[in-house]
């Protein structure tokens, strides 16, 4: 399976349309050579800019969705379309990821269970998701997660129970904890023997220094790709099949006691 991870830059200068466009064009040159595109977190309505977000919201068919869902159809690309800003039915706003098949349908949605902010930020403003998602994509199963997720290690432990072997993990990570996102990342590939891929943003948000770093982790914790600081497309090569022959070869799993 071939990934391209778009490491969007973070800043929030432009409209959300215009943030919109600007990704659009990088999934339809990413898409001829990727099996699967993914977008980071909150990268149209901004993770950091909490004083927008009742104004940015939008629901699930909203045109930042639907925007992704044409440009998966017209690619015939899988696109994992990052997070958004939901309002839901009931008006509670969740951050909620989306992963759109390559006819454009959407095939899940996950919306983050752990939010940042302590008694700030998301956890003031969002409500948490309750489920957990995963999704097959050809050889692959993969789990979602949403940044604040990879401190929270049961989590992940519940996705392999699912039977996932690629983790798609969507972030808007700061740099000041940027070695908490590599060895984290690391930490959840090898604990758990699946692939990573942690799509993050980078530049400035308000005050806030993305930390960039976005990557791909093979089953074994070695880092096959890695992003610098700036806004950039990463690519990579994964193979789900060596899962199973790693658990199988180091079947550290198996001694689980639960
Ligand atoms: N958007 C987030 O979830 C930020 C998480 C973070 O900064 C951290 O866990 O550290």
């Amino acid at each position: 399976m071939r990934a391209a991870l778009l490491q969007l830059d973070g800043d929030l200068s432009g409209t959300v349309a215009d943030r919109v466009a600007h990704a659009v064009g990088l999934v339809e040159q990413a898409a001829p050579d990727a099996d699967l595109v993914v977008l980071p977190e909150l990268w149209a309505h901004g993770a950091w800019d909490i004083r927008d977000w009742q104004a940015v919201a939008e629901p699930l068919d909203g045109p930042t969705v639907r925007a992704l869902r044409e440009v998966a159809a017209r690619t015939s690309t899988v696109v994992h379309a990052g997070s958004v800003l939901e309002r839901a039915a009931d008006g509670e706003l969740y951050n909620t990821s989306v992963l759109i098949g390559s006819d454009g349908a959407v095939l899940r949605h996950y919306r983050k269970i752990h939010r940042f902010g302590f008694d700030e930020g998301e956890a003031a403003v969002l409500a948490p998701g309750t489920e957990l998602v995963t999704a097959e994509h050809g050889d692959a199963v993969l789990g979602l997660a949403t940044c604040y997720d990879l401190r929270f290690p049961e989590m992940f432990r519940l996705l392999l129970d699912s039977g996932v072997t690629v983790l798609v993990l969507v972030a808007s990570w700061p740099a000041t904890r940027v070695e908490h996102w590599r060895t984290l990342l690391r930490a959840r590939a090898i604990e758990n023997q699946m692939w990573v891929l942690g799509c993050n943003q980078s530049g400035t948000q308000g005050r806030v220094e993305l930390g960039g770093a976005s990557a791909v982790v093979d089953p074994a914790g070695v880092v096959v790709a890695e992003a610098g600081s700036a806004e950039q497309v990463l690519t990579a090569m994964l193979d789900p099949a060596q899962v199973p022959l790693l658990r199988k070869a180091f079947p550290v799993l198996r001694d689980r006691r639960l």
